[in-house]
């Protein structure tokens, strides 16, 4: 073996000690989820002590699903020769027979390199497994993912996430014909509100909104700050009928928060509903519902309006579903 030019050949000796000091743990594994060989991952901060792995099979040591998708990585490295690569959560614990005194407590997440070893290991068709812990830098980026998509005055997702997801919806309904609905608030006359007690009540009362709002949604409502006195939901496997019903229960809901002030009058609001129609855009969508939050405002607010029937029935959606 060459390295870097210098004329050197490893005896097996230094061989095994250039494998031991490598930083990431590098595992020999065969077809059939043995493991023929571990090395390095010296750094006990960041990995334990996977030694005693050598000789035992993945289904003997991880939970069952770890073994069952690991193997489907082998197979899928072994098959297309070439490295593959994925992330997954791994914890001390999760590895049976391992030192726990060592190594780091909390779950690891991984990113694994799994590529195709040259030759046969007992019989066996092998890859060649490189784990490294990759948990800092996942948190960090999951961290960033929730502050780019939370409103940081309300702590609902914001206009960004609601624009994910919908189109996914969009997708899934395109596709599958999933039904997905969606409700506009806005909140009536917020200007008198913040002219008569200040933007700093404004903002309270919004919190409360929001907060008061989620309360009444099922965990998987996306419900989101669309902009300044304006909230959004996004109903996943829900008719328009339904949606009409949570949307009159979010009405209620606004009018019947305490106000801030006895001299105020109660924050009510105007909602649009409307469903995901054949040949939707995500803007055509949205401005669908937009239209209707607006005729609830023109018919003197604190109401609910629905897209029209016409629109519905136009767009290829059936009558069982309005
Ligand atoms: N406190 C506070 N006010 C906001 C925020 N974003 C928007 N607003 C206010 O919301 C008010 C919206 O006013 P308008 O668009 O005139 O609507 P409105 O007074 O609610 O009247 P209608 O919608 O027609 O019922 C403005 O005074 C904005 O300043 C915010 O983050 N905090």
């Amino acid at each position: 073996m060459r390295c870097k030019g210098i004329d050197l050949k490893l005896t097996n000796h230094n061989l095994e000690a250039v494998l031991a000091a490598l930083p990431d743990p590098v595992f020999l594994i065969t077809e059939s989820g043995r493991y023929a060989g571990v090395y390095g991952g010296s750094d006990p901060s960041y990995y334990h002590d996977g030694s005693h792995l050598v000789g035992l099979s993945m289904f003997d040591v991880l939970p069952r699903y770890a073994a069952e998708s690991f193997l489907e990585q082998i197979r899928m490295c072994l098959e297309r020769r070439c490295m593959i690569t994925f992330e997954y959560d791994l914890g001390g614990r999760d590895v049976k027979g391992l030192d726990d005194s060592s190594g780091p407590k909390d779950a690891i997440h991984f990113e694994g390199q799994v590529s195709p070893f040259e030759g046969l290991v007992d019989g066996e068709k092998a890859v060649i497994w490189v784990a490294r812990n990759i948990t800092k830098r996942y948190r960090l980026e999951e961290q960033l993912r929730r502050i780019s998509e939370t409103d940081p005055l309300t702590g609902i997702y914001n206009r960004r996430r609601f624009i994910a997801e919908i189109t996914e919806r969009l997708e899934e309904f395109t596709r599958y014909q999933e039904a997905a609905s969606i409700i506009m608030l806005d909140l009536d006359n917020f200007k008198q509100l913040n002219d008569t007690l200040g933007h700093q009540a404004g903002d309270n009362m919004l919190c409360k909104v929001a907060h008061a709002c989620r309360k009444v949604l099922r965990n998987v409502d996306l419900f989101a700050r669309f902009g300044g006195e304006e909230f959004i939901v996004l109903l996943p496997h829900t008719e328009l009928e339904v949606a009409t019903v949570i949307a009159e229960r979010l009405r209620q809901t606004v009018e019947h928060l305490e106000p801030l002030n006895a001299n105020v009058s109660p924050v009510t609001t105007s909602v649009g509903v409307g469903c995901l129609l054949m040949h939707d855009s995500v803007d055509s969508a949205i401005s669908r519902v937009d239209d209707a939050l607006y005729r609830a405002k023109r018919a003197g607010r604190n109401r609910v309006e629905v897209q029209s029937v016409a629109d519905t029935l136009a767009n290829g959606v059936s009558e069982k579903t309005i």
